[in-house]
């Protein structure tokens, strides 16, 4: 991200949720961001994701410019390089667990590789469950569907919006070891917006936002260091 602003309504609403962000988010690292409410972690997530555009600056995924690229153009770079998993994990409910973890490859029109279905099933520990519907999961097997349909196009990042906001600490711990592990063994990109400093404690580094700047970053974190920094920028006052 190059100077990177977003600033949404005008004139004496206009607020600046991004303030000339300027930060490489390196290819095959954890990368946490974090920051009090407000401070535009969903925002830099959505520009940096090509979910949402700049008001001003440039957003590169590997060296391709997101700026100027049409809606189309856009949702295929999604659709083909980006995996997502959210908070609600946004399954559908009337599919299988393998018809949830395939539909991106059918929204692209491309073939579902067997052998990588199977690796990324087994990868989520959820080889046995592919002929479930969601309803016949736990929050956090339904995390792992997500997950695995994440990788399944083997994207260049993945993005996680708060991916264990929804679950409890045990369950929350599984999902955060399996993102470690897509980094470890896969040389996966993953980019996690979180509120929680366990969970950014498995990240690489993280990037602290305050007031739409990054105004701090932390490397080989622990969960203690990480909510220190977060107290001192205010997040808990
Ligand atoms: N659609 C919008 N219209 C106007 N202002 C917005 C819009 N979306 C976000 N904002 C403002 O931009 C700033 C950053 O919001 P953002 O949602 O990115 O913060 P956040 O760090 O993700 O917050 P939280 O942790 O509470 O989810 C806030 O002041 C917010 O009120």
């Amino acid at each position: 991200m190059d100077e990177v602003c977003k600033v949404y309504g005008r004139n004496g609403s206009a607020v600046a949720a991004l303030r000339e962000v300027s930060v490489a988010l390196p290819a095959g690292a954890f990368t946490a961001v974090m920051g009090p409410s407000g401070s535009g972690k969903s925002t830099f997530l959505h520009c940096a994701a090509g979910l949402d555009r700049p008001t001003s600056g440039e957003v590169r995924l590997g060296g391709t410019a997101l700026s100027g690229m049409s809606e189309t153009r856009l949702t295929e770079l999604r659709r083909e390089r980006i995996g997502f998993v959210f908070q609600a994990f946004n399954l559908v409910p009337s599919l299988t667990v393998e018809q949830n973890v395939t539909l991106p490859l059918k929204l692209a029109r491309r073939r579902p590789d067997r052998a990588l279905l199977a690796d990324v099933l087994e990868r989520v520990g959820l080889s046995d469950r592919a002929t479930h519907r969601p309803g016949e999961l736990s929050g956090g097997q339904q995390q792992r569907v997500a997950l695995a349909r994440a990788l399944v196009t083997r994207p260049e990042v993945v993005f996680g919006d708060e991916p264990t906001g929804a679950l409890d600490t045990m369950t929350a711990q599984e999902v955060l070891r399996l993102l470690r592990r897509t980094v470890d063994e896969l040389g996966q990109t993953v980019v996690m917006v979180t509120h929680d400093p366990v969970a950014a404690s498995f990240a690489d580094t993280v990037l602290f936002l305050a007031d739409g700047r990054i105004v701090d970053a932390l490397d080989a974190p622990s969960a203690s260091a990480v909510a220190d920094r977060m107290t001192r920028l205010g997040a808990y006052a």
